[in-house]
């Protein structure tokens, strides 16, 4: 498990004993430190389009177009003879997440969904297994006789990218499938609400499983939104699996104004603080904020400026550390935000995947904070049962530097760990 903060030598968490066994690839519930994933297992196929590609085929512009087989072949056969495909990738909101998570932490995760159990050279099933991190746990994927989702990327000359999906199997992951004891175990359960969509196909009631097996072993769940408009379909389903099974949303101030109808995010925030206990809200090139509860007596003050919107010096605590709102004595709303690391690059090729770079980073910081507390039960970091191991206002920070990686790369996944030292920081930075 690395660190996730300033990421110096130092911060790599000791190994006294040498490890009397060879090192597994599957994760071991009793033993390792991970989170698990439950997704719509998808490849991305990314293609170059125009706006005229988009209007011949009735496909909505930025949203994640759920539509039949046959419509996502004829497109697919199209791009192919235009020779407008340029790459396949490993897709999938949270598959991209655990496989993010599992390049910055150097560490295990496991991602639950299906698999085709006969895979031939260039199928979609082997693009999936060829893009994904081998820390990333694939044992317990289920075998299924089709082909997984296939998500057409199409991006325009604006950057803006356009999905095209065909379910294929996706949807046929079962809830008696779920490993209890990996998801009981686990330091986080992650999911998304576009599995929410898929009404009468069995990976609703593996979600509502996987979700009631985390709630009772108290295991945090955090949930990312996925696209504007599956939030304004799904309004009070998704707020209703918010406040009943939910512990932090993750989404972009779009998502987040569908949900609350709030565009401001901190306004949108504040409402949404009402139902969990804490949400991470991207907002482009507005750089992200951080908002959750702490206690009133374990608050801690920011020595960055203090920042003002439509909540007045909204960031005033953002150096305390995030709790659930029932374990503070008297819960203190705080907030923190950030704009893009060094301003965002000077040319962003891609956009896709940003969001789900940012999750995997909070993840990463609530996972070590899971670590630390094995390791160190009698640590001060954890007189109180915090959420994470940093303060808001680093995880912003870290967070943050995670996008910036994955805007300046073409592919939606990290390919690479962050570098141990930012070249753009001077060397008394890391003196200190
Ligand atoms: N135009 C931009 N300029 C600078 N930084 C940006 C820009 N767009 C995105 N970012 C950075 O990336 C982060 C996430 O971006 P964004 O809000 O677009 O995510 P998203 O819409 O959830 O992405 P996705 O759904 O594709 O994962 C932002 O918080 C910011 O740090
Ligand atoms: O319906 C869906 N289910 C699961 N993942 C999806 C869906 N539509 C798009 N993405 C995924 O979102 C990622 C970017 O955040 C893409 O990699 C894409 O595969």
């Amino acid at each position: 498990m690395k660190f996730p903060g300033h990421r110096k030598i130092k911060h790599y968490f000791p190994v006294s004993a040498p490890k009397p066994e060879l090192p597994r690839f599957e994760v071991d519930p009793r033993r390792d430190t991970y989170v698990v994933g439950l997704d719509q297992v998808i490849v991305d196929v990314v293609a170059k389009v125009d706006d005229t590609f988009l209007q011949q085929h009735g496909i909505g512009k930025g949203l994640s177009n759920l539509v039949e087989h046959d419509k996502a072949d004829r497109i697919y056969q199209q791009l192919l003879s235009l020779g407008a495909i340029s790459d396949h990738f490993a897709g999938g909101t949270i598959g991209n997440t655990v496989h993010n998570y599992s390049v910055l932490a150097d560490d295990k995760s496991v991602l639950l969904g299906v698999m085709s159990a006969n895979i031939t050279l260039g199928s979609p099933a082997y693009h999936y297994l060829c893009h994904t991190s081998s820390k990333v746990d694939l044992n317990h994927l289920q075998a299924v006789q089709g082909d997984v989702g296939r998500g057409i990327t199409l991006i325009t000359p604006d950057g803006e990218r356009t999905f095209v999906i065909d379910p294929g199997d996706m949807d046929q992951l079962t809830a008696a499938g779920i490993p209890a004891e990996l998801v009981t175990n686990a330091s986080a359960l992650v999911l998304s609400a576009y599995p929410l969509r898929a009404s009468g196909q069995p990976i609703i009631a593996a979600m509502q499983h996987s979700l009631q097996l985390a709630n009772k072993a108290e295991v945090p769940v955090v949930m990312s939104l996925g696209t504007r408009h599956l939030v304004e379909e799904l309004r009070s389903s998704i707020q209703q699996t918010a406040s009943q099974h939910v512990q932090i949303l993750a989404m972009n101030e779009q998502e987040a104004e569908a949900l609350t109808g709030q565009a401001d995010p901190l306004l949108a925030a504040e409402t949404i603080l009402e139902w969990v206990d804490m949400v991470l809200i991207t907002a482009g090139a507005d750089g992200l904020y951080l908002c959750g509860y702490t206690d009133e007596a374990l608050k801690r003050e920011t020595s960055h400026p203090i920042k003002s919107g439509s909540l007045a010096d909204f960031n005033r605590y953002e150096f305390s550390r995030p709790m659930l709102r029932r374990d503070c004595r008297q819960p203190l709303k705080v907030y923190s935000h950030i704009d893009p690391y060094l301003g965002g690059p000077e040319r962003i090729a891609n956009t896709n995947g940003a969001g789900d770079g940012a999750l995997a980073a909070l993840l990463h910081d609530m996972a070590a904070n899971h670590h630390h507390r094995q390791l160190q039960p009698m640590s001060s970091k954890h007189e109180q049962p915090y959420l994470a191991y940093s303060s808001f206002a680093q995880i912003c920070k870290y967070a943050n530097r995670v996008s910036y990686e994955i805007l300046v790369q073409f592919a939606s996944r990290l390919s690479k760990g962050l570098p141990e030292r930012e070249d753009s920081l001077e060397e008394a930075y890391w003196e200190r």
